[in-house]
């Protein structure tokens, strides 16, 4: 099915040397000293993830299938099938992979920062490593490498599960989009694919959510959800009491509103943050966020919002009428009073392409 490769599209702009080869299990055996325990850097649904140190003395990450089955190693291959196809400098390289017997491992290059997630919640939050322009970086990086996915590879590609652990932080800070298990390749001429929802609750469109329609703009409002979090330190989701929960968005659009943006910033930047990029960084946000697709920018869009190429575009979203006046009852996704009893979806749906 598969074999060694060098991609395509290689004179493309921002994509790196695409080399990948298959690994023999005991090669990966050797490089994690036998998938030891102390080797392991955490546990996603896919199965446990490895690191590891090649006979070149390279550093990988290999991600171990925990149970094998016909749905999980169709998602390895959708994975792997994925990964082989995309480089860019913002989206985890596929190093290679190992399918034998019942065996299946894909290898990454590793990253030596680990995950957002690590630095904005987890076990790096307390070395405050995320400065204002490290952050500034991440997004910009990411949204770049999602822009890629969505406007420039063919087919193009919804990524469906963008979150904080699946955005990987590399040695200079810059981002590596990751975690393409849940991928969807879009076919040309389609507008949405109606699909299994699946994605991280906190993140997922409304629309999406409730009608499974995933399309490049459910990945847009994921990004948003993503920033809010950069620029706040907040969770997606947050827990008032033990029935109440609010989302990022209803905490944050009404401060927005009302331009207190030293409200909004992360308390840990203590106060050091260039106040025009930051309020970019939140109207940005909040309107990937939209309850409405049809509202939300394109990651092209984003990405030169990001940057502040265009003074008359930067305008124009500041005079957007989301920021005249709270709108958080009709922006509301409808989770802030929800109950979940796991923040993790995985509904099965009769899976139809919808052109138009
Ligand atoms: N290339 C890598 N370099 C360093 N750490 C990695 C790498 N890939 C994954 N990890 C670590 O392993 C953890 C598990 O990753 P994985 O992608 O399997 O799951 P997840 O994104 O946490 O969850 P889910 O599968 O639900 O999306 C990540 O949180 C990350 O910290």
């Amino acid at each position: 099915m598969f074999c060694c490769g060098r991609g395509f599209g290689r004179k493309e702009r921002g994509k790196k040397q695409p080399t990948w080869r298959v690994f023999s299990l005991k090669e990966l055996h050797a490089a994690t000293n036998n998938f030891n325990y102390d080797n392991k850097l955490g546990e996603g649904g896919f199965g446990s993830v490895y690191w590891g140190q090649l006979w070149d003395g390279s550093q990988i990450a290999v991600k171990r299938l925990k149970v094998w089955s016909n749905k999980a190693d169709m998602e390895f291959a959708v994975e792997v099938e994925i990964l082989a196809r995309v480089r860019h400098k913002n989206l985890l390289s596929l190093r290679g992979y190992c399918a034998e017997g019942q065996e299946r491992l894909i290898v990454y290059d590793y990253m030596p920062n680990l995950s957002l997630l690590s630095h904005l919640h987890g076990q790096h939050s307390a070395e405050c490593l995320l400065d204002w322009n490290r952050r500034m970086n991440i997004a910009i990086g990411s949204a770049e490498g999602i822009a890629y996915l969505h406007h420039h590879a063919t087919p193009h590609i919804i990524h469906r599960d963008i979150k904080a652990s699946n955005v990987l932080v590399d040695s200079d800070f810059q981002a590596q989009v990751a975690d393409f298990g849940f991928a969807k390749l879009i076919p040309d001429g389609a507008t949405h694919v109606t699909t299994r929802v699946k994605g991280t609750l906190g993140y997922l469109a409304p629309e999406y959510a409730m009608l499974g329609k995933a399309s490049e703009s459910c990945d847009v409002y994921s990004f948003g959800i993503l920033l809010l979090e950069l620029a706040s330190g907040k969770k997606p989701i947050e827990k008032l009491s033990s029935t109440m929960k609010r989302t990022v968005t209803d905490w944050a659009l009404p401060l927005a509103c009302e331009r207190k943006f030293d409200e909004l910033a992360d308390p840990k930047l203590n106060g050091k943050y260039a106040e025009d990029e930051l309020k970019r960084v939140v109207f940005v946000a909040l309107l990937c966020a939209h309850s409405r697709p049809e509202r939300r920018p394109t990651m092209l869009e984003v990405v030169e919002l990001l940057k502040g190429e265009s003074k008359e575009k930067l305008a124009q979203l500041e005079n957007d009428e989301l920021f005249k006046t709270s709108q958080a009852p009709e922006y509301n996704d409808g989770t802030s009073a929800a109950e979940e009893s796991s923040d993790f979806i995985s509904e099965e749906k009769d899976e139809k392409q919808d052109s138009k």
